[in-house]
Order: structure tokens, then sequence, then C-alpha cells
């Protein structure tokens, strides 16, 4: 049976998000009346309901640190059909922008240890992975056991041998500029699709991760995000790439059905652009160069992938070719207050980038 409440031992908790501003909202569903203060029951089966409760209660308070997986009304995790395992699924209509969760790291493990070698780096690493998640709380050690491992591929490997390396190498990934990994147990979900109908996005800020909708999702589609490339391929490089990187073989509807979505011919102008771009910004030709922004920008529109990580840097493209080669501010601003709206879109409204790039606009009035 498919569904986060009922292959979650823990999924007692309701919420759309684990938003600062819904948590009062939250504990007041969580917490059972009197849970912590033991009433004089003397039979067993009230010193059980009273230990229940406060078993309840310790993993209401968990699952705001991310030592828990989030569970929503909103979304549940569910068997894909395809070889991609679980996946995250809407429970309700998203519109491009919303926010769809935001979560807390249940394990954090820093990236960059002096070592003399690469093999040295890989044990240094491997025994921090290790000893942070010997530290964790049972319950989050064995929701992070439940997350799949790219172990799992290997031939010969039984469930039972997946190892906290494995699982960690699988899900977690880079925090911005933080120079450490996360793993998040509901962000861990989301599989990757070269055509993602979200983001996720490490808030500094908040220190969680934001997952928003980068186009409109209905009730019962699957919400994907993307693991990179960062530049457009076509079908062949994009599955390399994700072999190479995570191991697995893509199957998202891009990949499955080409040319139904212009597939390659489409991405590979698009990449030739890329790269026209940044040469024809250098040569000092920003007429043209401000032609291959505009048409990338439309094939990405056409593509279905134009509010997400392949819009930014052409977006920023523009802005400084109509600054520095243009010297055209109106077309300079017109870039920004797109960016800006995109930002919002991927990152939240009040993100510091956001924030940034509302400042840069300002300065032009
Ligand atoms: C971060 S996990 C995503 C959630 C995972 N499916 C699960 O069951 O928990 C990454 C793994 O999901 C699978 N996966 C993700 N995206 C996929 C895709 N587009 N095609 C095939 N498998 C995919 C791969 O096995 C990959 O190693």
């Amino acid at each position: 049976m498919n569904g986060t409440a009922v292959d979650d031992p823990f999924a007692c908790f309701e919420g759309d998000s684990d938003d600062d501003e819904n948590d009062k909202d939250d504990e007041s569903k969580c917490n059972p009346p009197e849970a912590s203060v033991a009433p004089s029951i003397a039979t067993d089966q009230g010193r059980r309901l009273v230990d229940e409760a406060n078993a309840r209660l310790d993993a209401a308070v968990a699952v705001k640190d991310g030592l828990l997986p989030v569970t929503s009304a909103s979304f549940e995790v569910f068997d894909t059909p395809n070889d991609a395992g679980k996946g995250l699924r809407a429970l309700k209509v998203f519109e491009c922008g919303d926010e769809i969760l935001r979560e807390y790291a249940a394990m954090r493990v820093p990236n960059h240890q002096a070592a003399e070698s690469l093999e040295e780096a890989e044990q240094l690493h491997e025994r921090a992975v290790q000893s942070t998640f010997n530290n964790l709380h049972q319950c989050t050690r064995i929701a992070i056991m439940q997350l799949s491992s790219c172990d799992e591929m290997k031939d010969g490997y039984e469930r039972d041998m997946v190892s906290p390396l494995g699982v960690y190498q699988t899900n977690s990934f880079i925090l911005g500029d933080e120079k450490c990994g996360g793993l998040f147990l509901t962000t861990a979900r989301m599989n990757h699709s070269c055509r993602p109908s979200a983001t996720h996005i490490w808030r500094p800020d908040l220190q969680k991760t934001v997952v928003f909708a980068t186009r409109r999702i209905e009730i019962g589609e699957e919400i994907c995000t993307t693991y990179g490339p960062s530049e457009c391929l076509d079908t062949q490089g994009r599955r390399d790439y994700l072999r190479e990187r995570f191991s697995f073989e893509c199957g998202c509807e891009m990949c499955e059905e080409g040319n139904r979505f212009g597939g390659d011919d489409r991405m590979i102008e698009i990449s030739s652009l890329q790269e026209d771009i940044s040469m024809l910004a250098q040569t000092g030709d920003p007429q043209a160069a401000i032609a291959a922004v505009e048409r990338c920008l439309s094939l990405l529109k056409e593509q279905g992938i134009s509010i997400g990580p392949y819009m930014k840097p052409i977006l920023y493209y523009g802005y400084q070719i109509a600054i520095d080669g243009l010297k055209d501010i109106d077309l300079a601003e017109s870039y920004l207050s797109k960016e800006l709206v995109l930002i919002q879109q991927c990152e939240g409204p009040t993100s510091p980038k956001a924030l940034q790039i509302q400042a840069m606009l300002d300065d032009f009035k």
C-alpha cells in the first residue's frame, strides 16, 4: 500500500510544512493532552497509554528538528510505477512558486577534511559520516536507514547490507557555501527529472532546505527536482552524467519520451546558444549576444524548463550585456526584474538572494 501514513512508523504528524508559523498549531495537534504529566493510573493499560503519549510527544519535538520526516496533508511518499523506487507526490494542486515543504537536516557532515590523498580523504569522510550517524537519536537512525541507497545497485547486495555511508551518498547534497553536506529525510524522497516540477534550495538564513513548485503540479502528480547537470545536454549526455554521478539510469519523461518534448534538438540548440552568449559577450558583439539570450530564453520556455537553474545564468548574462555592452539601463532593469521573479519563485520572496536583487532594483530608481 502506498503513502507515508502507512509506510512510516512515525507518521502521527500533520501540517502543510514545517513552517515556523505553523509550529504552534502543529504542536497542539501532536501533543496528546496531559501526555507528559503522568496521572496516577495504576493499571498496565494506563501506563502503556502514558508511555505511548510521551513517545508521541518526544517524536513531535523531533520532527521539528529534522530528526523525523515531515508529513503533510499536501504531499505523500508513494511507490513510483517505474524503477525509481519511492517518490513524493502531490495531494493538492501547487502553483508555480508555491512552497511545498521545508525541513532541517537530519544529518550534516563537513565536506572538506585536510588529507594527503584521495584515499585518505575518502576514509576521513566515511569515518565522519559513520560517527555523525552513530550520535543521532535512534528514531532518526531508523528513518535514515529506510531511505534508498546506491549500494543496492551493486550485484549481490541485500537490503540489510546497506550502510549509512551508502544512504548518505545517495541522498545528501552540498549546503550552499557551507562546506558541508546535509541529508533531509523528506526532501530525499524526491526523484530526479530532467524536466522537473520543483526545485530545492538550502536557505542559510532559515538553516532549512525549502522545496518550491516550478510549475503547476496537479493532484496525484509526482513532485520531482533536478540533480543536474547544470548545462543543457541531450538525452545521452544527461543519462551519462546521472549514471556516473548518481549510479542510476534516468527514467524521467523527458529521457523516456525524447522528442515528444522537442527533446534533443532543442536541448542541443540551447546548449550551443549558452556557449555563443559567453563568446559573443567577450568578443564585443552585444547585439548578437542579446539576440542569443532572447532565443535561449524562449527555447527554455518551450522546453518547459524556464523556471529553475538553467534560467538564472542566462538572465544574469542578459543583465550584464545590457549594462556593460549596450549601456541600456531599461533593458538591464527588465532582466533584473525577471531574475527577481524567478528567484522569488525558486528560493522564496524573503530569501537573501531575492532581497539582494530587490535592493539592486531599488538602486535603479
Ligand atoms: C534521493 S533518492 C530519491 C528517492 C528514492 N527513489 C527512494 O526510494 O527513496 C535517489 C535515488 O532514486 C532513484 N531515482 C531518482 N530519480 C530517478 C530517475 N529519474 N530515474 C530512475 N531512478 C531515479 C535512484 O535510485 C536514485 O539513486
